[in-house]
């Protein structure tokens, strides 16, 4: 696997080192030692699907607070996504700002978001499969979002969502004091 790191530190683009013989191709898809060789100590607890019928559906911003705080690797396994990790670590030098990434089935790559980053997603074709890697068991209940459309963060989607959730409509938006400290309503 290639990782590649982007602009928010922890989050990576990871890209498949494809075996190409007459039948197609064979590659590693996740290995903790790989993970860790790239400065990533990531264990994979439990792994969901989602299935994504309309393109242009939009799921997120999601993230869950410490001592929950989840570490996720995302794939498309059908279609593709456009990926967004939003920094929401007060301390870090690109708080607040965000990464994007298309990924798609086709190519089989991935991006890791970790502890302390806001996730979502919009797809880019219709019956978009999305698989998320997690580093922590699901616990009802401590799930937590930021709108994906907050002027405070400004992400720049390639569309309008044509779907996308009550609840994920419904978070706060961030109330971002002058000082660009902690925002209150995180
Ligand atoms: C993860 C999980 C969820 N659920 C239930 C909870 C909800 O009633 C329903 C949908 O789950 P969630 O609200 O997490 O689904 P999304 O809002 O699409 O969020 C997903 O997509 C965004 C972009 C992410 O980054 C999240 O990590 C990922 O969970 O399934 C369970 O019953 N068990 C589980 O393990």
């Amino acid at each position: 696997m290639r990782f590649t790191p982007t602009k928010i530190a922890g989050v990576f683009h990871i890209e498949l080192e494809p075996h190409r013989d007459e039948r197609g191709f064979f590659a590693r898809a996740y290995c903790t030692e790989e993970f860790a060789q790239a400065g990533i100590d990531f264990v994979s607890t439990q792994i969901n699907l989602s299935r994504n019928t309309a393109q242009h559906t939009l799921r997120g911003m999601h993230y869950q607070d410490a001592p929950y705080a989840e570490a996720k690797v995302i794939r498309s396994v059908r279609g593709a996504i456009y990926d967004v990790a939003v920094d929401l670590r007060p301390d870090s030098a690109t708080y607040l700002q965000w990464t994007a990434q298309r990924l798609s089935a086709e190519r089989g790559d991935a991006m890791f978001i970790p502890e302390g980053c806001a996730h979502g997603f919009l797809t880019l074709e219709a019956e978009t499969d999305v698989l998320y890697q997690m580093g922590r068991p699901y616990v009802p209940g401590q799930a937590r979002g930021l709108r994906y459309d907050d002027p405070a963060i400004a992400i720049a989607w390639p569309a309008s969502p044509a779907v996308i959730g009550a609840q994920d409509l419904a978070w706060p938006l961030l109330q971002v004091a002058r000082s660009s400290q902690k925002p209150s309503s995180l």
